[in-house]
């Protein structure tokens, strides 16, 4: 689950740093006003997503999680961009989730999709900005065996053993108001888990299979232990596993009460393939998503608001 910010530590000029798998490892020259802490170790783990959007830009999203003497936090902070992706991007997010606010009305919000979908990082924007907890169903998973990662659990334990607690983890997710859940992949595939997801409102992250396969080819296999197995380079590995799954799953992420499909949103936009998409574009679907969902269900006609 996401700590809530104590303090933020200003990013202002880097000074070493050196990677150790997804996590970089790096120093901060910290601005004057904290002196005492002067060189700080800040565990930052770098998402980067090199977007070109229309202006060319490039976006660099950071997720940092800092602790020493001082301060202890974590955040999700871009570069030059803001917190949540470029000035448009958080000024319509944040008019949007004021919108979509009353009609959520708390009810928790279970992000649904293939691995690699983007339910983690979108969520965790979705839940800055309405203010509302970030839950992870795999950390929670992990929690819950003693620390031990899924592809551990799927490794000692099986893969039943895995699903039983991922449903026990829904079901306590699902009593937590004004959160926002990043399912596991393949949490769509059991009745039960449908009847705690129902008890808010779901959404499907529908993102291409190249596109997934990218991804997850980019950051590596071994900690999603349906897919490790595979022979061949990263991406075809992961095309052609994340196929079969898919065939098997379309349908159930079809449950969701609302759908983001990336393919809509770059036909919209023009772009000619779904990487120009970020994260914050993503979560601004959800929440218009979500609003259509809440609207028809009140009865409410889309255009009075
Ligand atoms: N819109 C996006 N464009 C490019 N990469 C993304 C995007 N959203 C997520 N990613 C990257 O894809 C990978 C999987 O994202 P993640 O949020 O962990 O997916 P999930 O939780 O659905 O498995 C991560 O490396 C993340 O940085
Ligand atoms: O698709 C799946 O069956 C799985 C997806 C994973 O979560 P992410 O979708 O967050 O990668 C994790 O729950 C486990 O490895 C199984």
């Amino acid at each position: 689950m996401e700590v809530k910010v104590v303090r933020r530590p200003p990013l202002s000029q880097w000074m070493d740093s050196d990677t150790i798998g997804r996590t970089t490892r790096c120093s901060l020259q910290l601005p004057r006003r904290s002196q005492d802490l002067k060189r700080s170790e800040v565990l930052i783990s770098v998402n980067r997503w090199p977007r070109k959007t229309s202006g060319y830009r490039r976006l660099i999203a950071v997720e940092t999680s800092c602790s020493n003497n001082e301060f202890s936090a974590s955040a999700v902070q871009s570069g030059s961009l803001g917190a949540l992706g470029s000035l448009d991007e958080c000024l319509v997010l944040k008019s949007k989730s004021q919108e979509v606010g009353p009609y959520l009305n708390g009810r928790c919000i279970f992000l649904v999709g293939m691995m690699g979908s983007g339910k983690t990082t979108v969520g965790k924007i979705l839940s800055q900005v309405l203010g509302y907890s970030f839950v992870d169903c795999d950390t929670l998973v992990e929690q819950e065996a003693g620390g031990t990662s899924v592809a551990d659990i799927f490794k000692l334990y099986g893969e039943g053993f895995f699903r039983e607690k991922e449903t026990e983890m829904l079901r306590r997710a699902s009593t937590i108001p004004r959160s926002v859940v990043s399912t596991g992949g393949g949490a769509v595939m059991k009745h039960i888990n449908w009847r705690y997801m129902h008890k808010g409102l779901s959404v499907w992250l529908d993102v291409p299979l190249d596109a997934l396969a990218k991804r997850i080819a980019a950051v590596g296999t071994h900690s999603r232990p349906l897919l490790h197995s595979e022979t061949g380079d990263a991406y075809t590995k992961a095309f052609n596993h994340l196929s079969s799954l898919f065939k098997e799953r379309g349908e159930a992420y079809a449950n969701a009460n609302a759908r983001v499909s990336l393919e809509e949103i770059a036909a919209r936009h023009g772009y000619r393939d779904v990487s120009f998409i970020t994260p914050a574009g993503i979560a601004i679907e959800a929440l218009e998503q979500m609003e259509h969902f809440l609207k028809d269900m009140e009865g409410v006609p889309h255009d009075t608001l």
